[in-house]
């Protein structure tokens, strides 16, 4: 008997014995496979008709996103400081709406915690007091320094304008959609520097690692009500935003991030919606975010079961690797950054 076909005539008796096993076994892993690809599940994300409520959404991520939103169909609140730039931009969003979408700008500092909740009222006015049913929260601030440069006082505005800005926001948001019981959605914006760190944002990534954490128990949380919770993880934003806070940028960190590629404030929010449109709980930007991600999440739902595992095998290795060079980029920082201090006179040479 040719060898072909004693492996048939083996194969065939080990799957007539054993048939019923291997037809579950395939059907529940083509299962698994169509799932994982999104094709069995239905996306509830559906901007047309919601009211949306963007902080931050006079520049960078927040108005690409918003115009995105007023393009679907959405009715938009806008929110950020400046009172001039909103109310330009609430024109732009309007000129690209239809006549029936609802379009408003309310200007707020949202690191005060009764100006965030006052403002999230205002913003239901015209919705007969109900709360926006999505909240996306990308409001922020960044202003990269040394801590040894930094007053009291700019460290701490670091993380009112990294967390508070958006966990105030959202502690009011939670409690109107519980209470009216809105099966809304509310969508933090954290960073790649919300999952690793490196000199230059000790101002800045404790407030995004903080994002994360509240985002992760939110989550948990507001299983109890169907209220859904996103966070996403950017990388660097080719934005106003990100050119303002390069003038201030010390060297070493400006060389670090010289292996990131910035993205377009548009192709960033198309981004976060893709994320959004596949449910993901944690959504990223770019593969070394999904790095970061996976060897940093505590478990959180995964995004896609298979392509996760690999991922999570390569940054094993990749991570560490980068950041034995992100060490190294420090550390030949050191020179110039211990002359320049010298040079100001920051040492107090009378302390022997
Ligand atoms: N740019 C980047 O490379 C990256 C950015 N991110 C994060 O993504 C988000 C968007 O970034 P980006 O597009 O650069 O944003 P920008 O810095 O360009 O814009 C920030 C927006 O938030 C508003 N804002 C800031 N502080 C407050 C406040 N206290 N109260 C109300 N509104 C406020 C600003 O308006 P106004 O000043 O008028 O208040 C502006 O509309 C931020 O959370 C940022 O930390 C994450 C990864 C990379
Ligand atoms: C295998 C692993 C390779 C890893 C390569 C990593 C490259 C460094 C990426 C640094 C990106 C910082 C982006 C966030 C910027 C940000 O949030 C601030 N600009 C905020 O304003």
């Amino acid at each position: 008997m040719p060898r072909m076909s004693l492996a048939y005539t083996i194969f065939k008796d080990i799957y007539q014995a054993h048939s019923i096993v291997i037809n579950s076994t395939l059907a529940l892993l083509l299962g698994l496979i169509l799932f994982e690809m999104g094709w069995l599940t239905k996306s509830d994300y559906q901007p047309k008709g919601k009211h949306c409520y963007v902080t931050g959404g006079t520049q960078g991520l927040g108005k690409a996103l918003a115009e995105s939103l007023v393009r679907q169909g959405a009715h938009v609140t806008v929110i950020a400081r400046d009172v001039e730039k909103g109310k330009r931009v609430e024109a732009e969003l309007k000129s690209i709406a239809q006549p029936n979408q609802i379009i408003q700008f309310i200007s707020a500092d949202l690191t005060d915690p009764q100006s965030s909740l006052d403002t999230l009222n205002r913003a239901t006015e015209r919705f007969e007091g109900k709360v926006p049913d999505y909240i996306y929260l990308c409001a922020g601030f960044s202003k990269p320094k040394y801590m040894v440069d930094s007053s009291m006082k700019e460290f701490q505005a670091g993380f009112d304008g990294t967390y508070w800005v958006s966990a105030y926001t959202a502690h009011a948001a939670v409690k109107l959609m519980v209470t009216q019981r809105v099966l809304g959605k509310i969508v933090f914006v954290s960073s790649f520097l919300g999952y690793t760190s490196f000199a230059g944002y000790t101002n800045y990534s404790p407030g995004k690692y903080a994002l994360r954490g509240l985002a992760d128990a939110l989550r948990s949380e507001m299983l109890l009500h169907d209220i859904k919770i996103h966070i996403f993880m950017p990388c660097g934003i080719a934005g106003p935003g990100y050119e303002a806070e390069n003038e201030f940028k010390p060297a070493v960190t400006l060389k670090i991030e010289e292996d990131d590629t910035q993205i377009s404030p548009e192709q960033c929010a198309a981004a976060l919606e893709t994320g959004l449109r596949k449910g993901y709980y944690q959504i990223t930007d770019n593969i070394v975010c999904d790095f970061a991600r996976l060897r940093s999440n505590g478990g959180v739902p995964t995004n896609n079961f298979f392509a996760d595992c690999f991922y999570l095998f390569i940054s094993s290795f990749g991570l560490p690797i980068w950041r034995m060079t992100a060490d190294a980029t420090v550390r030949k920082g050191r020179k110039a950054v211990q002359e320049d201090y010298e040079a100001r006179g920051v040492y107090d040479h009378s302390s022997k």
